[in-house]
């Protein structure tokens, strides 16, 4: 008999601790819905407790969702209440506690005496506190995850211990993460083995895992696990996450659909949406897919080689063992330009996953020609970099009126800017060590304002010559990241833009508490 294996979908928890990564709430949103028609079993949708955004992504995303919508929380009531309150009116809420149970992070992390002061009265206290845990979200929902942070290292006594313990508290699922992406996959696969036999009410509950990809082996230890009892994957698309990131999302499924022939597990992922929630998880997280990543990156069904063209032309399956078809890789009929309506755009729009209509829909339009002007056709992902650019308009923007730069192999870069804000025009000029820099320091003297730039980087949106520019600018303040995105066939312009979208941002921010952008509480 078949058994299905839950997806448990964290793009939204830990896709979004990655560095440098950040979404708004309207993207947190947009992304849920692209999940649901994934058709996932579970959206981790935020961690309430760690800032008043990510409580209210995680209460839109719950009130919207016709799917099992998790919050996380450490182990304390605090924690615990917050990822109630966010799931309240949700569907199927579903409360996801955790505290760590390896040696390394309970002698690290809680070092703390009110703990202990050996390693045994600290491993009593941790486990008191997951059973409270689990025991006080039990007075909320009946539907209960507790992980065991850094489970890869953990003894295998004390965690079937805990694990036993939190089962008869009422958890529902169990998780056995690998934390750091320390484990090798046999290592893994016995680690669950193990629990099965050990834990003697297992069967009340389903084993998840959480796998990180430090050494790259976040997929392949998934797919152990399942071959040996976990039931429920988690995982992020791209694999973005902590680090090196989760396992990815459309590895484990394709893994697993491709190579049926191996075993009796399915999932309910609708794999045709791999490609579009790749593309638009990578538009509005800035994070690019390397181009040889596995099923979703440029190159995963390009063929360069002559040898492998002739076999390809021959028969598909020489050179490819699924189709791009089956992941969405999308064969585009309708050619979208200057010289199509709103009705092509938004039939486009929302083959891509976007709900667009209504206003909202004459500001993409206008956008969108604005673009078609400069470019003989608008590619998908020049609709996701706009997508991405209307979903992160700050409140008060400044607004890049002129812009010249003058560049050259002779010539010291130079640029000049006219910036409009609040009914206000500043303008200054700088020298720099490129037109970007220059374009940057400029922006900052006009604006009085020093370097708070982070990150930054421009990337082509598609192939050919009157290809979109976008560039990402992330900058810094104390504790707060803010991501501009900008988009011209110009790179300059979009560099401009990008940062003068992120200073808008960090203004609004600091006019209003309620802001656009997350803490990455780095
Ligand atoms: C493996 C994972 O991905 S875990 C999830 C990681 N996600 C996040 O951290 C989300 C973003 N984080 C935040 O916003 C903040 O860290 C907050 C709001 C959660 C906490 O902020 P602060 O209260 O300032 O605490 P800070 O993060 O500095 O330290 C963590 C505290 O929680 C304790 N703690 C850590 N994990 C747990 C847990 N699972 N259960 C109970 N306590 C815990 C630590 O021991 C430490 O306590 P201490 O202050 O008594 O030493
Ligand atoms: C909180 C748990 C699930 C986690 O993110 C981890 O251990 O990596």
């Amino acid at each position: 008999m078949k058994e299905k294996v839950l997806i448990f979908d964290t793009t939204l928890r830990d896709g979004e601790q990655s560095p440098g990564a950040s979404l708004n709430l309207q993207e947190k949103v947009e992304i849920a819905r692209q999940l649901e028609k994934l058709n996932v079993d579970i959206i981790e949708a935020g961690f309430p407790a760690s800032s008043p955004l990510q409580f209210e992504a995680v209460r839109h995303v719950g009130d919207e969702s016709g799917k099992i919508v998790a919050a996380l929380c450490r182990a304390m009531e605090n924690d615990i209440k917050s990822a109630h309150d966010a799931l309240r009116n949700a569907r199927y809420p579903r409360i996801h506690t955790f505290i760590s149970t390896s040696d390394i992070h309970i002698m690290g992390k809680f070092g703390h005496e009110r703990y202990g002061k050996t390693l045994a009265e600290k491993q009593r206290s941790i486990l008191k506190m997951a059973v409270d845990a689990v025991r006080y979200a039990k007075t909320f929902t009946d539907d209960i995850e507790f992980s065991a942070e850094d489970a890869g290292r953990t003894d295998p006594a004390y965690l079937a211990e805990i694990i036993e313990a939190v089962i008869e508290a009422g958890a529902t699922t169990v998780n056995i993460p690998d934390t750091t992406g320390y484990t090798w996959p046999s290592e893994f696969g016995k680690k669950i083995a193990d629990l099965k036999q050990r834990v003697t009410n297992i069967d009340q509950a389903v084993i998840s895992v959480h796998c990180h990809n430090d050494l790259g082996l976040a997929v392949a230890n998934t797919l152990s696990s399942i071959e040996n009892g976990a039931r429920q994957a988690e995982c992020s698309i791209n694999g973005i996450g902590e680090r090196a990131g989760n396992a990815s999302l459309e590895e484990i499924v394709m893994g697993l659909k491709v190579r049926s022939d191996l075993h009796d597990f399915y999932t309910d992922i609708v794999t045709e949406e791999i490609y579009n929630t790749s593309r638009m998880v990578s538009s509005f997280t800035g994070l690019i897919i390397q181009p040889n990543k596995a099923i979703v990156g440029d190159n995963a069904f390009a063929h360069e080689s002559g040898i492998h063209q002739d076999g390809m032309l021959k028969n598909r399956q020489t050179y490819e063992v699924m189709t791009p078809e089956s992941v969405g890789v999308p064969q585009t009929t309708i050619v979208l330009g200057r010289h199509s309506g709103k009705h092509g755009l938004q039939a486009r729009l929302s083959s891509l996953g976007y709900k667009v209509t209504g206003e909202e829909l004459e500001k993409v339009y206008e956008r969108f020609l604005s673009v078609a002007d400069k470019k003989k056709e608008i590619y998908d992902d020049d609709l996701r970099v706009l997508m991405g650019d209307e979903l992160n308009k700050p409140l008060e923007p400044l607004e890049l009126d002129y812009l010249h730069v003058n560049s050259g192999t002779a010539s010291i870069p130079t640029a000049t800017v006219r910036i409009r804000a609040k009914g206000n025009t500043y303008e200054e000029s700088s020298t720099g060590d490129g037109p970007v820099d220059a374009c940057f320091r400029a922006i900052e003297r006009a604006l009085s304002l020093g370097s708070l730039l982070y990150s930054y980087s421009v990337r082509s949106t598609t192939a050919g010559r009157q290809a979109l520019g976008e560039a990402t600018v992330r900058l810094k303040d104390g504790k707060h990241l803010f991501t501009g995105r900008g988009v011209s066939t110009d790179i300059i312009e979009a560099s401009a833009k990008a940062y003068l979208q992120a200073l808008s941002l960090r203004q609004d921010a600091e006019e209003n508490e309620n802001n656009n952008t997350i803490d990455n509480g780095i």
